[in-house]
């Protein structure tokens, strides 16, 4: 590692006692308990966990989507609680990149127009070079000037992770990525967002609930109850799927 870099400078994002509660009084729902954690540069996380620990709040908060209760979230050097709305919409078509389940791209645009719309929304000049790389590496040269409901549906998510790449963003968050794909399919994807975060250094966070899809990643955190319960480097298919069986069972004693 660099040694000028200082620690702060490696983190893509950092939270630090993240809360999050809905509602009130007696209905309360605490969805993130005081969370911890960084994501470094050029690194690939898995957030895992059981149905309800918390996995798509802790991505909804770091993202700048949705306000914590109380704690503090930084995308690089900016510390978001401090931002007015308009701010923070401006951080995150800038400076964050999405990639969800169900692609949620615009039909009406051809793939190439759904490619640069951050980018036009967000009135910068794009990188005429770097489009034509992405446009290149996720295979879709081919593809530009038709609507994504003409593509198959890994297709449509190499267009979504063409997208969330346009801006050279700090970070894509990616929600269940691989979640309306089949195993091949699949497989092409992660590779895919593996080979972002090699080749260019880019940081991705992604939500899954597949040990296959997790085990592409360098680290594996594991949540329950709204709290890490484990951070683990490198653990592969069958580590990872123990864990989350340990975490079952240990869940199913507790209740
Ligand atoms: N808008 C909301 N209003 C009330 N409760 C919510 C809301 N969003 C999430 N919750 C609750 O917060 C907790 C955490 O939800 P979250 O969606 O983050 O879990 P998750 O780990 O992503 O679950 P899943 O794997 O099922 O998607 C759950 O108990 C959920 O019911």
């Amino acid at each position: 590692m660099d040694m000028n870099v200082g620690q702060d400078a490696g983190a893509a994002v950092r939270v630090e006692q993240l809360t999050r509660t809905y509602g009130t009084g007696p209905q309360a729902v605490t969805a993130l308990a005081g969370v911890d954690v960084r994501f470094d540069r050029g690194t690939f996380t898995a957030v895992m966990g059981p149905s309800g620990s918390g996995k798509s709040t802790l991505l909804q908060t770091a993202a700048g989507l949705d306000r914590a209760t109380s704690g503090r979230v930084w995308i690089g050097g900016t510390e978001l609680s401090g931002l007015s709305e308009t701010r923070l919409t401006k951080l995150r078509r800038d400076r964050i990149g999405f990639v969800f389940q169900a692609f949620n791209l615009v039909n009406a645009l051809t793939v190439q127009e759904n490619i640069v719309l951050p980018l036009r929304l967000s009135g910068g000049r794009p990188d005429q070079p770097w489009l034509h790389h992405v446009v290149d590496r996720v295979g879709l040269r081919e593809r530009l000037h038709h609507r994504p409901s003409a593509l198959s549906g890994g297709q449509q998510q190499r267009v979504a992770i063409a997208r969330a790449l346009a801006t050279r963003p700090e970070v894509i968050f990616c929600d269940e990525p691989t979640g309306a794909l089949d195993t091949e399919t699949a497989a092409d994807v992660l590779s895919l967002l593996r080979a972002v975060v090699d080749e260019h250094r880019q940081t991705v966070v992604m939500v899954t609930h597949d040990p296959v899809a997790a085990s592409y990643a360098d680290r594996v955190l594991v949540l329950a109850d709204g709290r890490i319960v484990r951070d683990l480097p490198q653990p592969g298919v069958e580590r990872i799927a123990e864990q989350l069986a340990s975490l079952g069972r240990r869940r199913a004693v507790a209740a």
